[in-house]
Order: structure tokens, then C-alpha cells, then sequence
């Protein structure tokens, strides 16, 4: 049975512009988070990740704004919050963010420890040795020395900065992470160790993650369900094991052959020609028929409905032809059969 902790229901945002040719970020978004899952939600540079992330903590730009659907946490519809109901009763302690670089979420001038003291007294009844105390739990949580909790932010490297805000994001217990691209500003090896810290919360912490990202294969290896989205679209969703093994929406079958696999070592990595469009004006078609080999011209006579894949409500696919897809994409599809899983969370 399924138990949301976050549902996104036929979401549109905008963003209003100067000229008022509003930005379409983000169309008729469905999704939903079960308790206790890791959610990667995945697309290139511009699909509206963050916007979707930013919706949820009530933290659009001035110009953005959730013009339908719904937005449930917990059952509660959130996405008509004020400021002030985003700050009592959502940020932090109950939705927390991991951003893609900590520059601009820790304090620079601030101790560490002065900045867990001044959380607790906003949010908790915890005194300052018991708000100092909690720091020092959790910096052992991600890997940061206790006696480094005095420092300032600029005294750690980047790596450090974001394990460091990997114990704030925890430090009000929250049921909801969103880590937004954690580890872009991060070298290689500390990039897999801050994923791997990540990854380690989930046997010791009842959260639940939406972990935003532009590669495929961090979620395959990391989550349990997913979305995949293109311009401004929710393409596909459903959990990691479907998505890998019956991708159906075009867009979820080219990226899978676009990041490296270590089941093919030796594969060339393809390219997905074209760029998205500009989401300026209505979105009433497919955004990514101008990509997609098998684009046929009722992909620009309207926006996709999700398709059940397989009859199976929790994998959805917005595309025409998404029960074709396994015929048509066959040589695309066709090598996983045989070959070992990459899947890491969710199975
Ligand atoms: N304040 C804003 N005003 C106008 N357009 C905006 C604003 N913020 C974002 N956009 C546009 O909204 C679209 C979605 O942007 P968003 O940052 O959500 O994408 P993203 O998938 O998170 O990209 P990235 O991976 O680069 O962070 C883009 O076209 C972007 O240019």
C-alpha cells in the first residue's frame, strides 16, 4: 500500500517576466514521495528541478508563482502557504534542503555551534549545551571531527561545508530531505563519499529524500522511485526497478544510454540531439517530440496524458506512444536483459 509524505498533483508554476512572456517552468506535474523512500527526481539544466524544489519549502523567486494544482504534505495542501506558515510549520523541521553548494546557506560569520544554537532556539525548547550537543551527535553522523563544531565555515573545505550542512538539514529531525544537486560543486571522490553519507541515513533516519540531480545514474544506484523530467514535463515515473527495466517514455529510454553504465564499460555514451524549447507561452504539447525519433504530429497538438504503463498506476509514462515503445525502442532496450542490475536502493 502506498503512503505518501508528498504528492504533487497537476502542478503548473510560472514565472512572470518584464515583457510578460512568462516562463511555463513547470506543466502538469504529477508525482508522489512514499514514507520512508529515496525520490530522485532527474532532467538536464532548466527542466524546472529546482523550481519543483523551491515550490515545495516556499521558496520560488519573487516573479514565481504555483498557478494549479495541488501541492499535499503529510495530506495537507501546502502550496497556497504564506511565508510565515512556510517558516512555522514546514521549513526545516519538517522539509529541510541540502543545496548544491553551502556557500549560501551556512552563516560565514557565524560559529557552527552559534548556528545550531540560534536554530534551536527558534524552533526547539532545547537549552544551548543541549542545541551545542545535538550539533556534536550529528557531526559524527557525517564523518566531521566533534572538536571542529566551533570553527567557522571558511575553516572547512567544500566537501566538509557539505557534510556540515548535511547535520544542519538533519538537525530538526525532519521527515522530508531535498538534497538539489549536493554534490555539484564537489571533486569526484568527495562527491561519491557526501552521496554515500546520503545514502547511509536511510538505515539509521525515518526521512524520506527527494534527491534532485541531472544524472540518471545516481538515482538508479541511490533511490527507490523516481521521475525523470524534460522541459518543463514530467516524463516518466515510477519506482528505479520499473524505470530501469521498462523505460516507456523516449526521453527515459535515450537518457539511460547517455550516462555511463558499469554493465558497459566499454559502450559509447549517445547523444541526445536538440535542445528543449524555450517555455515561454502555453505548454500545450510534448516538449520533447522535437527531439524524439519517434515523434509523430499529435505530439504537438497537445500536451501528454500519463499513461499507466503496463496497466500499473504507480508507473506512469507521458507519452502517445508509450505502449508502443518497447517495439519501437527495442534496440535501445534490448541489451539490459542479460546483463546484471546497476539498481541500488530500490531493490
Ligand atoms: N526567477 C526566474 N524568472 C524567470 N525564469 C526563471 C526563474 N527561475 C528559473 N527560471 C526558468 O525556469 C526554468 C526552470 O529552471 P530550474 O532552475 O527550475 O531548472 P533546473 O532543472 O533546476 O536547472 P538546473 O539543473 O540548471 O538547476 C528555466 O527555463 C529557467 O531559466
Amino acid at each position: 500500500m502506498t503512503d505518501p509524505i508528498l504528492e504533487f498533483e497537476d502542478v503548473d508554476i510560472r514565472y512572470r517576466t518584464e515583457k510578460g512572456n512568462d516562463v511555463h517552468a513547470v506543466n502538469d506535474a504529477s508525482f508522489s514521495i512514499n514514507r520512508h523512500d529515496y525520490f530522485g527526481l532527474v532532467g538536464e539544466s532548466g527542466c524546472g528541478k529546482s523550481t519543483i524544489a523551491d515550490a515545495i519549502v516556499g521558496g520560488l523567486d519573487a516573479n514565481g508563482e504555483v498557478t494549479s494544482g495541488t501541492i499535499r504534505y503529510k495530506g495537507e495542501e501546502i502550496q497556497d502557504y504564506s511565508e510565515k506558515e512556510f517558516n512555522q510549520n514546514v521549513r526545516w523541521k519538517e522539509i529541510s534542503v541540502i543545496p548544491q553548494s553551502s556557500m549560501n546557506s551556512l552563516d560565514p560569520v557565524m560559529k557552527l555551534s552559534n548556528q545550531a544554537v540560534e536554530m534551536a532556539k527558534y524552533h526547539t525548547d532545547l537549552t544551548k549545551t543541549e542545541a551545542i550537543d545535538r550539533l556534536r551527535e550529528l557531526f559524527e553522523v557525517v564523518g566531521l571531527s566533534e572538536s571542529r563544531i566551533h570553527d567557522y565555515p571558511h575553516q572547512f573545505s567544500g566537501g566538509m561545508q557539505q557534510r556540515a550542512i548535511i547535520a544542519f538539514a538533519l538537525y530538526l529531525r525532519p521527515s522530508l530531505i531535498i538534497a538539489d544537486e549536493p554534490t555539484t560543486a564537489l571533486d569526484v571522490i568527495m562527491q561519491d563519499q557526501i552521496i554515500d553519507y546520503i545514502n547511509g541515513l536511510k538505515d539509521d533516519w525515518d526521512i524520506s529524500m527527494l534527491m534532485i540531480t541531472h544524472d540518471i545514474s545516481v538515482v538508479f544506484e541511490n533511490c527507490d522511485s523516481m521521475a525523470v523530467m524534460h522541459g518543463g514535463q514530467v516524463a516518466e515515473t515510477g519506482s528505479v526497478v520499473d524505470v530501469y527495466d521498462r523505460p516507456r517514455h523516449p526521453y527515459a529510454i535515450l537518457l539511460q544510454n547517455a550516462f555511463p553504465d558499469v554493465r558497459f564499460p566499454d559502450r559509447e555514451l549517445a547523444v541526445i540531439d536538440g535542445h528543449p524549447p524555450q517555455l515561454r507561452g502555453e505548454v500545450d504539447f510534448c516538449t520533447f517530440a522535437d527531439r524524439c525519433p519517434w515523434a509523430q504530429p499529435e505530439c504537438r497538438e497537445g500536451a501528454p496524458d500519463a499513461q499507466a504503463v503496463a496497466g500499473d498506476d504507480d508507473h506512469q509514462a507521458w507519452c502517445v506512444r508509450a505502449d508502443e515503445m518497447e517495439e519501437l525502442a527495442a534496440e535501445h532496450l534490448e541489451p539490459k536483459a542479460e546483463e546484471e542490475s546497476i539498481l541500488g536502493g530500490g531493490e
